[in-house]
């Protein structure tokens, strides 16, 4: 069980009320797919992935970045307990999606790049420091069901 003080819970909460699940989750999935391409291979039934232009205004790209924000949102809303919060979702990557759980590491790695970006000095050290902390217990949480 993660312990969470009063002053992470708000560094995180005041993060996520400045997110825009659709517009950050679309640059966020953007880029994972752009930096990391091999994460490709996982999303061949969205279409056209063959360049950042086609990534970038993919349709399916966009909706489904809005559903992995959501998804973290909801892990917010449930902070107490993201491990039980995701376990299904943990169940579902590792048995029917068969994504290799590095790539959850990766993709919370370049939300942190889309909120930096996003925040500019509001990130500031403690808040990243907290949100990292987040990022840790989302990534165990969704690799749990791998085990
Ligand atoms: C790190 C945070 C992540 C979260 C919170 C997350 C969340 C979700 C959610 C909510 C769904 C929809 C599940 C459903 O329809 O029941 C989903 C589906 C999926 N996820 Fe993830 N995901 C994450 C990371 C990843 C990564 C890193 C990959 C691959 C590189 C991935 C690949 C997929 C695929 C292929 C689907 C099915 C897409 C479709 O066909 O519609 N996910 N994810």
């Amino acid at each position: 069980m993660v312990h969470w003080t009063a002053e992470e819970k708000a560094a995180i909460n005041s993060v996520w009320q400045k997110v825009n699940v659709e517009k950050d989750g679309h640059e966020t999935l953007t880029r994972l797919l752009v930096v990391y391409p091999w994460t490709q291979r996982y999303f061949s039934s969205f279409g056209n992935l063959s360049n950042i232009t086609a990534i970038n205004g993919n349709a399916k790209v966009h909706g489904h970045g809005k559903k992995v924000l959501s998804a973290i949102g909801e892990a917010i809303h449930h902070i107490d307990d993201v491990k039980g919060f995701l376990a299904d979702l943990s169940k579902k990557h590792a048995r029917e999606l068969h994504v290799d759980p590095e790539n959850f590491k990766r993709l919370a790695d370049v939300l942190v790049i889309v909120l930096a970006a996003k925040l500019g000095t509001a990130f500031t050290p403690q808040v990243q420091a907290a949100w990292e902390k987040f990022n840790a217990a989302l990534v165990a949480a969704l690799s749990h069901g791998y085990f």
